[in-house]
């Protein structure tokens, strides 16, 4: 687990957080929970992660933000987080980024390229993670990975868990965000809740309105304690 450690002072200081999600529907739910706070602004960027750290890297340079938000609904690994919890990510990982070859999957950085793990600001997570207990809500720490082709076999969801030990959930926008933030020296989070497992399609049993009833009241929370 790689957490970043933020300095300065207490994050009640936040005063623009930048949150963004995949699609309308989340950022409806998001911006129900935050109520009237101004201090977030809820871009809904479209799928993937390559539309995300295109709005991202946007919105950054259009205004002056101190936190940034990848937030939306995601698939929970099995044993890790069920459907109808919460994962903050303690580290966003692009999980599919690299080569095939015939010995396995090579990350980007084993490649020599870059990173494929980006780091998360601890005292944020640590904060926002007490806030969602405080409120009653099922929530756990893990790996968060970011996927360009969502996992619809039982053997890739195996695969993925191997290559990254502890992976509590993935989705398709987090890495981008996270890269777009990095970029501006911002630190970063990553929240979903989960509206399916990760695993064999079966597109009928996602659980979309839970899973977005529960981002509402996560916004809820993250106005309280950010
Ligand atoms: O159809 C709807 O009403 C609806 C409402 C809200 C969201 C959606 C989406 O399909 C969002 C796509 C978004 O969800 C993430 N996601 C969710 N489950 C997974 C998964 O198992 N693997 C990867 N990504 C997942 C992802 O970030 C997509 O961008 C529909």
């Amino acid at each position: 687990m790689k957490i970043q450690q933020t300095t300065g002072g207490p994050s009640k200081a936040l005063r623009r957080i930048l949150v963004i999600t995949a699609v309308a529907a989340e950022r409806e739910a998001l911006l129900g929970g935050l109520g009237s706070d101004a201090r977030f602004v809820v871009t809904a960027a479209g799928v993937g992660p390559v539309q995300a750290a295109l709005s991202t890297a946007r919105a950054l340079a259009e205004a002056p933000y101190d936190l940034v938000i990848s937030a939306g609904i995601g698939g929970g690994f099995a044993g890790r987080a069920a459907v109808g919890s919460l994962v903050v990510a303690d580290e966003i990982v692009a999980a599919d980024l690299g080569a095939e070859t015939p010995a396995g999957f090579c990350s980007i950085e084993e490649l020599g390229f870059g990173t494929n793990r980006i780091p998360v600001a601890a005292n944020l997570l640590h904060q926002v993670v007490r806030g969602l207990l405080a409120a009653g809500l099922p929530v756990q720490t893990g790996p968060v990975l970011t996927v360009s082709t969502v996992t619809g076999t039982a053997a890739r969801a195996a695969e993925l868990a191997a290559r990254v030990p502890g992976a509590a959930a993935e989705a398709m926008e987090g890495y981008g965000v996270a890269l777009a933030a990095r970029e501006r020296g911002l630190p970063v989070l990553e929240i979903r809740t989960v509206s399916n497992l990760v695993g064999p399609r079966d597109r009928g049993a996602w659980r979309i309105n839970e899973a977005l009833e529960l981002l509402k009241r996560a916004g809820c929370v993250l106005a309280e304690v950010l």
